[in-house]
C-alpha cells in the first residue's frame, strides 16, 4: 500500500508508532537500514558530482541512520568521512556503527572542501534542547561554505513538533523523512529549513501510522465528500444566500472582494449589506451582486427575519467596531454560519468570552485571523513559546467554539473537536492586500451553500491557494475571484 502523504505525526507519536511496530514483531534495525538506504539514495541521485560525503552522526537513532548511509555511500565509491560522537551503547545505532568501523572525527576537524555534501544525521525526533556550541559553530561554517545539506528526518536544530528551531539549525536542500511527515516539515519556518521533502516508506505498516493526535495536511480527502453539488432541480434560493457587510465609503472595496468570491463559489445570491454612506459607490460597482442598505441594528433585525439568508461575512473594511459587535450578536441569534474577519475580529479583542457565549451550541462561526489579529484576540496563546501554531489554533478553536483559520504561509485550520489541517502549498503571491477578504468570501460562499464548517474552511483555503496558482505571478486580490476553481 502506498504511503499516506496526508497525515502529520508528531515526533512523540512517531516514537509510539516505532514501539508499536517493534511490539508487532517488526525488526527495528531493519527499519534503520531502510532509512539509511533511502538517505544514501537521495544523496547519490541529487548530488552525482559530489566528491565527499561529510556524514554528521549524533548519539541516537538519527546518527544510526547516518552510519548506515555512510557505509552505503562508501560502497558506492564515494569518499566518506564521519564527524560527531559515538552512539549510545546497546541500541540499533550502536549496531549500525559496528557494521562500519573507522574514525568518527570531532566536529572541529571538518575543513570544508569544494565537492562536499553534508549528511546531517545529528538529531531528529529526539531533539529536545538547543544544540551545543560546537554544533552551532559547525552549522555556521557549513552556511559560510555554502555546503549543501541533506538532512536525515529533520534538519538538526529544528523541532519536528513546532517547526521552530530550538537554537542554531541547519538549512537543508533536501530532507529525507520516514513513514509520515511531521508538523515541523510543514509549519514555518521549518518548511523552508527542510528544503525539498522526501517521504520514504521504510516498512512501517500503514495501519500503525495514526494516533489520537493526528493532524492532516490540507487535502481533498478532508472535504471533497461535503462539497455542494449542482443538481438540475436547483434554483438560486436552494443554492444559498450569502450576505457580506460593507464598511463606509472609503473602505467599501473589501466587501466587494468577499462578495465576488462568494458568488464565484456558487452561492445562489449574494447581497452586500451596505452602510448608507457606501450605497452609491457600491451601486456603481456591483452588477450580479445585490445590495441592501442597512443603517442600524433595527434595520438588520428586521431583515434577519428572512430565513433564506444562509451565511454571513462580517469584518472586511467594516470600520465601526462597536457596530461590528452589535451586528455580530444579531447574526449569532439568526442561527446561520458566520465568517468573522478583519475588523470583525478586532471588534472582539478583549471580548473573546462574550464572542464564545454568542456562538455556543452547534459550531457555526469561522474566525480567519492573520498573525496580528490572532495576537490581538489571543495574546496568551500567541506568547506561549511552548505551543506550535497547530496547538494555538486548536486552543483558540476550543475556547471560541469556532473553526479557526490561522492564516499565513502555513495556514492552520482547526475545529473545536480537535481536528486540524495545515495548508502548506499556497503561493506566496497571496501576500497581497485584500487576498484575505477573498478568502473570507470563499468560505462564506461555501457555508451559505450548506457545507459543514470545518470542511468549508479547509476547502476554502485550498481553493484560495488554487485560485492564486491559476492567476499566476503578479496577481492582485481583484484577480483572484475569477480564478476560483469550479466546485
Ligand atoms: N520513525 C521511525 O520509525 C524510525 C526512526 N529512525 C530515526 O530515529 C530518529 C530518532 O532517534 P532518537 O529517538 O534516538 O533521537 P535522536 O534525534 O537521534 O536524538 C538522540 C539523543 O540526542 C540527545 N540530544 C537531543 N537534543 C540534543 C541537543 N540539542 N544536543 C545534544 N544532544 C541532544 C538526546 O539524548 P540525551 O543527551 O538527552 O541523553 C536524544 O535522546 C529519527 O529522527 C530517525 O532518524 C530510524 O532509525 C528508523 C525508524
Ligand atoms: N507567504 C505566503 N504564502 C502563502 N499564502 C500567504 C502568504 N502570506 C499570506 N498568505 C495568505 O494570504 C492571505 C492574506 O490575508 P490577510 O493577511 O488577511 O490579508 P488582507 O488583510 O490584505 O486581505 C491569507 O489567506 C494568507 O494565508
Ligand atoms: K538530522
Amino acid at each position: 500500500m502506498a504511503i499516506d502523504r496526508t497525515v502529520l505525526v508528531s515526533p512523540d507519536a512517531m516514537g509510539q508508532i516505532d514501539k508499536a511496530a517493534a511490539d508487532s514483531g517488526i525488526d527495528s534495525f531493519g527499519l534503520m537500514r531502510s532509512a539509511g538506504a533511502h538517505v544514501a539514495a537521495v544523496v547519490l541521485a541529487r548530488f552525482p558530482q559530489a566528491q565527499r560525503a561529510v556524514v554528521l552522526c549524533g548519539p541516537g537513532n538519527n546518527g544510526g541512520d547516518g552510519h548506515v548511509a555512510a557505509k552505503l555511500l562508501e560502497r558506492s565509491g564515494m569518499e566518506v568521512q564521519r564527524f560527531g560522537m559515538e552512539p549510545k551503547p546497546g541500541g540499533d545505532a550502536a549496531r549500525a556503527r559496528a557494521l562500519f568501523p573507522g574514525d568518527i572525527c570531532p566536529f572541529a576537524d571538518w575543513r570544508p572542501r569544494a565537492g562536499d555534501v553534508i549528511v546531517d544525521a545529528l538529531f531528529g525526533a529526539g531533539l529536545d534542547r538547543p544544540v551545543s556550541g560546537d554544533v552551532e559553530a559547525l552549522i555556521e561554517r557549513a552556511g559560510r561554505a555554502k555546503t549543501p545539506v541533506v538532512a536525515v528526518d529533520l534538519p538538526s536544530g529544528l523541532s519536528g513538533r513546532t517547526g521552530e528551531p530550538t537554537g542554531a539549525c541547519f538549512r537543508a536542500l533536501h530532507t529525507v523523512t520516514f513513514a509520515a511527515l511531521k508538523p515541523g516539515h510543514l509549519l514555518m519556518p521549518g518548511r523552508e529549513l527542510c528544503g525539498e521533502m522526501h517521504l520514504c516508506d521504510i516498512g512501517i505498516p500503514a495501519r500503525l501510522i495514526a494516533s489520537d493526535d493526528t493532524v492532516w495536511r490540507n487535502h481533498r480527502g478532508l472535504y471533497a465528500a461535503h462539497m455542494p453539488g449542482s443538481a438540475a432541480s436547483q434554483h438560486k434560493y436552494t443554492r444559498g444566500h450569502l450576505v457580506v457587510f460593507s464598511g463606509p465609503l472609503i473602505s467599501s472595496g473589501a466587501a466587494r472582494l468577499s462578495a465576488m468570491a462568494g458568488l464565484r463559489c456558487g452561492a445562489g445570491l449574494v447581497t452586500v449589506a451596505a452602510q448608507p454612506s457606501a450605497v452609491m459607490v457600491q451601486a456603481t460597482h456591483l452588477t450580479a451582486i445585490m445590495q441592501r442598505a442597512i443603517r442600524d441594528v433595527a434595520e438588520l433585525t428586521d431583515w434577519l427575519g428572512d430565513s433564506r439568508l444562509s451565511g454571513f461575512v462580517i469584518g472586511p473594511g467594516f470600520g465601526d467596531l462597536e457596530k461590528a459587535r452589535a451586528y455580530t450578536s444579531l447574526l449569532a441569534e439568526a442561527g446561520q454560519p458566520v465568517v468573522l474577519d478583519a475588523d470583525g475580529l478586532t471588534a472582539f479583542a478583549g471580548k473573546t468570552e462574550e464572542l464564545a457565549e454568542l456562538f455556543a451550541g452547534e459550531t457555526r462561526l469561522v474566525l480567519t485571523p492573520h498573525e496580528g489579529e490572532f495576537r490581538r484576540l489571543f495574546a496568551d496563546l500567541a506568547d506561549d513559546v511552548t505551543l506550535s501554531k497547530i496547538d494555538r489554533a486548536r486552543a483558540a478553536a476550543r475556547a471560541q467554539n469556532a473553526v479557526v483559520v490561522y492564516k499565513g504561509a502555513d495556514s492552520v485550520i482547526a475545529a473545536p473537536d480537535g481536528r486540524a489541517a495545515v495548508n502548506a502549498d499556497a503561493p506566496a503571491s497571496l501576500a497581497t492586500a485584500g487576498s484575505g477578504d477573498v478568502l473570507a468570501g470563499i468560505i462564506g460562499g461555501l457555508l451559505a451553500r450548506g457545507m459543514p464548517v470545518f470542511e468549508a474552511a479547509c476547502a476554502g483555503v485550498a481553493m484560495h491557494g488554487e485560485a492564486a496558482r491559476r492567476a499566476g505571478r503578479g496577481l492582485t486580490a481583484e484577480d483572484l475571484p475569477a480564478h476560483i476553481p469550479a466546485l
